[in-house]
């Protein structure tokens, strides 16, 4: 079945001075994804997210939201009424409780002070966990609360899409747990939701699809098991050095002939892994289901492994291999050149 696609950006391009802070960027977020936009700092993501939400124009390009072209005014506003959006900390009233701010932002958000609005009032603080403190005022609440009432607000217009930037940003490792539960609850119910992050293990499991993005240029975007299986492999230890090379000679001289193995890569345990630290190990770049063929490949020579393990894939391992640096995302300073020369990036 054909996916329906809810935001297509093509070639959307922003630059501040001399500054392209958003680089011929393409983007495709289907309905019903969680969509990661993820990168470091400074990489362009509130840019990129501002743009879609009309705050600011872009130099180039085109935005279609819900089938709305950005060019036609009209239409697009009427898209962007059925989007919420966090973009930066909306402000609440400290004195005011965390009902009381809703009212409050209902009214700005020209919704109708009736019966309907305050059943939805209390719909929305039962869906982001906040009814039983939406008396306490909001000085009161953790930042994790005050992100939660931030999504409720945004959530007052029955949004099909909402778009968080950096929902994360500053909370403690609970708060994290928190928001990306609460992200998966609303994929659940229907919304589909664009979530941007810098830090890229906080908010990678709750993520159907992904875009990674640096120096506001495209470097990756798809299905985030697609992008890992490609990445995942088999991982063996042997007690002796010397089985292990015996091995690894023996698959390298038939992994020409066998499409699912695509390298064997001899290395030792280091700290932190699995096997014990200096134990031979060999890493066999294939789907784990082909655990048992690479066992029985290296059985009928009569090589037995010590064991067997998945060597799992991961976003931040992937975005090392695809721009040589660094995953944990905060480093924020530009090279002379950046890193991929086409805009458009890889997907699948
Ligand atoms: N209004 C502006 N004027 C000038 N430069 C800007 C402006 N807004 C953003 N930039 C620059 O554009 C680049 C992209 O910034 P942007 O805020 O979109 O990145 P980001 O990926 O959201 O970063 P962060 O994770 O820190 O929020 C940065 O170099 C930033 O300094």
């Amino acid at each position: 079945m054909q996916q329906e696609p809810i935001l297509r950006t093509e070639h959307l391009t922003k630059r501040f001075g001399k500054r392209t802070a958003v680089d011929n960027l393409a983007l495709e977020v289907f309905r019903g994804d969680v969509f990661g936009l993820l990168g470091p700092n400074g990489s362009g993501k509130t840019t990129t997210i501002r743009m879609i939400l009309g705050l600011i124009q872009p130099n180039q390009g085109s935005i279609m939201l819900m089938g709305k072209q950005s060019e036609d005014k009209r239409g697009y506003l009427d898209a962007l009424r059925r989007t919420g959006a966090i973009v930066e900390q909306p402000t609440f009233y400290p004195f005011l409780s965390g009902r009381e701010n809703l009212r409050g932002m209902a009214t700005f958000a020209g919704l109708a002070n009736d019966q309907a609005t305050h059943a939805r009032i209390e719909e929305v603080l039962e869906q982001v966990g906040l009814a039983e403190r939406a008396n306490d005022s909001y000085k009161k609440y953790s930042l994790g609360m005050k992100q939660r009432l931030g999504i409720a607000a945004a959530l007052l217009s029955q949004p099909e899409l909402i778009i968080l930037d950096e929902p994360t940003n500053g909370l403690d490792p609970a708060g994290v747990v928190e928001i990306r539960r609460f992200i998966g609850q609303l994929a659940q119910q229907g919304i589909t939701v664009i979530v941007s992050s810098h830090i890229l293990h906080e908010i990678q499991q709750v993520c159907s699809r992904v875009a990674i993005i640096k120096f506001g240029k495209l470097l990756v975007q798809g299905n985030v098991n697609e992008l890992l299986a490609e990445r995942e492999g088999i991982s063996l230890s042997f007690k002796y050095p010397e089985q292990a090379n015996k091995a690894e000679q023996a698959l390298k001289e038939v992994q020409a002939q066998i499409p699912w193995m695509k390298s064997v890569t001899h290395t030792q345990a280091e700290p932190g892994s699995w096997a014990s630290v200096g134990s031979p190990l060999l890493q066999v770049e294939a789907p784990i289901d082909y655990a048992m063929e690479v066992n029985a490949l290296l059985g009928e020579r009569g090589i037995y492994a010590a064991e067997i393990r998945r060597q799992e894939a991961s976003l931040e391992k992937f975005f090392l291999e695809l721009t040589g640096e660094d995953a944990d995302f905060n480093e924020t300073s530009e090279p002379a050149q950046p890193q991929l020369s086409t805009g458009q990036g890889r997907s699948i």
